[in-house]
């Protein structure tokens, strides 16, 4: 029951036994209770209570709940703080492990599962250390410590105590495992209401000028109802078990009280022994009660433990060496062959060499597989067959983090932290300076609109950059490539939805950047790419023509075709 626990925690695990051992003590001494009543009960009986006892029962108490408040504390703040620190750990390795997972994984898990194993699963799990574990052992300790009470006193009144307790036991375990299985699709419910949550929030300018805000909201408004309805639907389905669970405790406590009553009739048990045993009766019975409702709840909450290990299981990029410096810069593809999906080949059987400090394009019509040919070169995927290699080195066997060190994208979608623009462009390089952010930021003709902002470098920039125009975003985003001085630069000529402003202060920011520099680029206009070293044309995930611009003009193909379409529509244009 607990061994997914234990697998989640790893080490931390030793941390958090010596605050469950005192809190399991710290349960016991709800024996003082019992045993305070039973001295009173007695004396009554003997009709020797005095006013004398009681205050000697009063201190010993007293002084017996110091301790426990002693014990009871350190219990309590040694599992708040373990659990809280385990917790910490944890989000930090389960965000290093998803660092290292393909990209395949986080396309198919949706963003409502994602986030729920970060923050749900993950706060379930601390609820359950925290908690629901020490208040189970807390239970169990108890029962036991009650049934060998009653074996002290009568064999017979035990065993049938332990009848009950195996009788019920099964019933609340089907109870838990229907919760499982009902858990199991409230998550997945709670994992679709939280991907339409964002999709609703991020997507809300589009249903806005589509006229859809109603409609997706009713889509969301569904959501949130079949939310209610399998949380209402987990909670009750282990009342019916609970209840029986409970009914045979609770009628086993007078049967047991008929039965003692009978063998101190006969003379089997005595007075002492009748009243000890009512009491850990009624103990027994109130524990058991609560041992019912603590399982169903504890079942639910574990789901999540089972959700963290199999994110946890998701096999990471292999790689055979950490940290690699590459002799040069060259890129080899010899027949690669990829797919995202099995069965469906993106690129097939693709060979060419960049040199190093050269340009190559990659040009073709939509879906030919350029994008995926500058991922494959940042290993954000690993490839089906054949081999990508930058400086002779395949760089399947090297730490993807590695290879990004040497890497700098500058893509059409820019994602800027909600941050200062100062941080997102550090981010290029951590330990820049000021005056190298600042610098970053002239070269890629940022300077000037930074500089008409009221807190300049400390203006905000709203998530994803919202507060920025589209050409402000990509000037940063280059800043920020200029920062890390990479010697590879994947580029997506990002001019294609801007004004002529805009696109000539990045046409020259970019010059600036891929200056002797390897450079990808990925090209939707051919007049840009006329004097690129390499051009090559894509189709259907193949290379139909490479070359440079000469040399695919006399091939007379598509590069030729294309090149003169564009001639031509110049010429319409004037
Ligand atoms: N993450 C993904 N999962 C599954 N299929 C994908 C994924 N990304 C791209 N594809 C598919 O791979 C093919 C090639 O896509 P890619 O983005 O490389 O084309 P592209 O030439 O860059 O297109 P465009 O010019 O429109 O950007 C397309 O059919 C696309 O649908």
């Amino acid at each position: 029951m607990f061994n997914d626990i234990k697998v989640l925690l790893g080490q931390n695990s030793k941390k958090l036994r010596k605050p469950i051992l005192l809190l399991a003590i710290d349960s016991l001494f709800n024996m003082f209770f019992y045993s305070m009543l039973y001295f009173v009960l007695l004396d009554l009986i003997k009709e020797d209570l005095s006013l004398e006892k009681i205050k000697k029962y009063t201190i010993f108490m007293i002084i017996a709940f110091v301790i426990r408040a002693l014990i009871s504390s350190k219990g309590y703040t040694g599992i708040q703080a373990n659990g809280a620190r385990a917790i910490e750990s944890m989000r930090i390795s389960l965000g290093n492990h998803l660092r290292n997972l393909n990209l395949g994984y986080f396309s198919k898990n949706s963003i409502g599962s994602l986030s729920n194993i970060m923050t749900n699963d993950l706060q379930d799990f601390e609820v359950i250390i925290t908690h629901k574990t020490s208040d189970l052992i807390k239970t169990t300790f108890l029962s036991i410590y009650f049934l060998l009470i009653t074996f002290y006193i009568d064999t017979e009144l035990a065993l049938i105590q332990i009848a009950v307790v195996l009788i019920s036991i099964p019933i609340i375990y089907i109870g838990g495992c229907s919760v499982t299985k009902i858990g199991k699709h409230k998550k997945q419910v709670m994992n679709q209401l939280i991907s339409r949550m964002v999709e609703y929030v991020s997507g809300i300018q589009v249903f806005k000028s589509y006229n859809l805000a109603g409609e997706k909201f009713k889509r969301l408004e569904k959501s949130f109802r079949d939310f209610k309805r399998e949380s209402i639907r987990t909670e009750v389905s282990i009342a019916p078990y609970v209840l029986i669970f409970q009914t045979i405790v609770d009628l086993s406590f007078p049967l047991l009280l008929l039965i003692s009553t009978a063998k101190f009739g006969s003379g089997s048990i005595g007075k002492e022994q009748l009243v000890t045993f009512i009491i850990i009766n009624v103990a027994l019975t109130n524990v058991l009660r609560a041992f019912s409702v603590q399982y169903g709840s504890f079942k639910y909450l574990k789901l999540a433990s089972q959700n963290l290990i199999n994110t946890y299981e998701q096999p990471k990029m292999r790689y055979k060496y950490e940290d690699v410096d590459f002799e040069n810069y060259n890129i080899d593809f010899e027949n690669v062959s990829f797919e995202y999906e099995k069965g469906e080949n993106i690129l097939d059987d693709i060979s060419f060499k960049v040199r190093e400090g050269s340009m190559t394009a990659l040009i073709g019509p939509s879906g030919s597989g350029k994008t995926t040919i500058t991922s494959l070169i940042a290993r954000f995927w690993d490839i089906n067959s054949g081999s990508i290699k930058i400086g002779q080195k395949d760089i399947k066997d090297i730490n993807p983090d590695s290879i990004l060190k040497n890497i700098s994208m500058v893509f059409q979608d820019v994602y800027l932290l909600n941050d200062t623009i100062y941080n997102n462009i550090k981010l290029g390089n951590l330990n820049a300076s000021k005056q190298e952010v600042i610098n970053a930021a002239k070269i890629a003709n940022c300077y000037e609109f930074i500089e008409k902002l009221e807190d300049k470098y400390d203006t905000l920039v709203g998530e994803g950059g919202s507060t920025l125009s589209g050409g402000e975003k990509q000037r940063i985003s280059i800043a920020r490539a200029i920062l890390k001085d990479s010697p590879i630069i994947l580029l997506d000529e990002a001019t294609a939805s801007l004004d002529a402003d805009n696109e000539l202060e990045i046409k020259k920011s970019i010059k600036k950047l891929t200056q002797n520099k390897t450079v990808i680029v990925i090209a939707h206009r051919l007049n840009t790419i006329k004097d690129a070293d390499q051009i090559i044309v894509l189709n259907n995930g193949s290379i139909e023509e490479i070359g440079d611009h000469n040399q695919l003009i006399k091939n007379r193909k598509r590069y030729y075709n294309m090149y003169n379409e564009m001639e031509n529509a110049k010429q319409w244009a004037i």
